[in-house]
């Protein structure tokens, strides 16, 4: 029966990517993305935004919404000192599983503890579970509906902290205009929009910033 898309995805991997170094695996990840087949990673362009937000905020911990097959997970890791902790939420199985083996090849398991499962769920158990006091940074890039409700919810477990960083991805495509109108419009927010592509296409996309002040 016919391979999957993001199987084909980790193949790419397995074939041009070096296990152990991460940078190898989101080149990889590009490369196929551009020159073979498409796929819904935040891609490089957007990616060299998410990387200097991460250096910026240089976060002992992260929370992702949507791993889909790992890129954004790896090329958030690489960026981490040791012993901090990078927690992703993926809510299809079969992302999960090949968002692992993405995880493993790139050598980052260290740093990721990957959770299949609903937002909704498991953002009130992220406290407890992980002995987490306050989120440094959170990359929304899971579904567009679910920005804001699951903003709302980390706001309300009491997981933010004055300067945590929301970034959130397709804030223009596919789009979130309810969560930009909140975060723009919150006097607990300081946003700001970085202009960029749709992964690996010419159609107008951007990031949006915004930091929780307290
Ligand atoms: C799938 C797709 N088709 C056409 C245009 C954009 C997309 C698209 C792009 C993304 O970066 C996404 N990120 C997270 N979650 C998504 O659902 C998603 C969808
Ligand atoms: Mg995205």
């Amino acid at each position: 029966t016919r391979s999957t898309r993001p199987q084909r995805l980790l193949g790419a991997v397995q074939k041009s990517a070096t296990r152990g170094d991460p940078c190898s695996v989101v080149n990889a990840i590009d490369q196929f993305c551009r020159h073979t087949e498409w796929a819904m990673n935040v891609g490089d362009e957007k990616g060299c935004i998410l990387d200097s937000v991460v250096s910026e905020v240089n976060p002992a911990t992260v929370l992702e919404l949507g791993t889909y097959c790992g890129y954004s997970t790896v090329r958030i890791a690489r960026l981490l000192p040791p012993h901090a902790k990078l927690i992703t939420l993926e809510f299809n199985p079969d992302f999960a599983a090949i968002a692992r083996q993405v995880i493993a090849w790139a050598g980052m398991e260290e740093k990721v503890h990957l959770v299949e499962g609903a937002s909704g769920e498991w953002i009130p158990k992220i406290k407890e579970q992980f002995g987490v006091k306050a989120l440094d940074l959170v990359f929304l890039d899971h579904w567009k509906d679910q920005y804001l409700p699951d903003t709302k919810l980390i706001e309300e477990c009491g997981l933010l902290r004055k300067g945590s960083v929301l970034l959130a991805d397709n804030v223009i495509f596919p789009g979130a205009p309810q969560y930009l109108e909140y975060v723009r419009s919150s006097q607990q927010y300081e946003s700001q929009y970085f202009k960029s592509h749709l992964e690996y296409t010419k159609v107008e996309d951007g990031l949006e910033k915004s930091v929780f002040l307290g």
